[in-house]
């Protein structure tokens, strides 16, 4: 590899990094549910700090949150190419949406099911109640 090819090598990663940066902040912009997403993960990470939790919870915690922020991303970019391919209601156009909607769905309840296990026995023990 010669250095003009590593410079455009260089300039490609360079312009992939800002078009995913642009759809984070159009989803961010435009998404309901991915702004609920952030503000409830800035309270898990300001409760993980204030609890003091352990470094395996805290990647329990991260993974969680970055999983749900990503599964967001890819249902929204499967809701603008549904719209895209056509704007009549369309029995398929609706299983695509819902099924893309379900893994965020799911993957939601598994999210908020660890954070109850991470939180509960610290929120009790704050609240004197253990
Ligand atoms: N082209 C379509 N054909 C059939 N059903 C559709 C179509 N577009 C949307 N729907 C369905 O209508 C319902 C509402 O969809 P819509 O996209 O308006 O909002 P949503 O799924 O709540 O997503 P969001 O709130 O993130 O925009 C969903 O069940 C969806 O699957």
């Amino acid at each position: 590899m010669n250095m003009g090819s590593i410079g455009k090598e260089r300039k490609r990663l360079a312009a992939s990094f800002k078009y995913a940066t642009q759809g984070l902040l159009h989803v961010i912009k435009k998404e309901r549910n991915m702004q609920i997403h952030l503000s409830v993960a800035c309270i898990v990470v300001f409760l993980a700090y204030f609890f003091s939790v352990s470094k395996i919870e805290w990647i329990l915690l991260l993974l969680c949150i970055g999983i749900v922020i990503s599964l967001e991303s890819v249902n929204t970019a499967i809701e603008r190419t549904v719209d895209l391919c056509t704007k009549d209601m369309k029995p398929l156009a609706k299983q695509a949406k819902d099924t893309a909607a379900a893994a965020v769905f799911v993957f939601a309840i598994i999210s908020v099911i660890i954070g109850l296990i991470i939180f509960t026995i610290p929120f009790l023990k704050f609240l004197n109640l253990l």
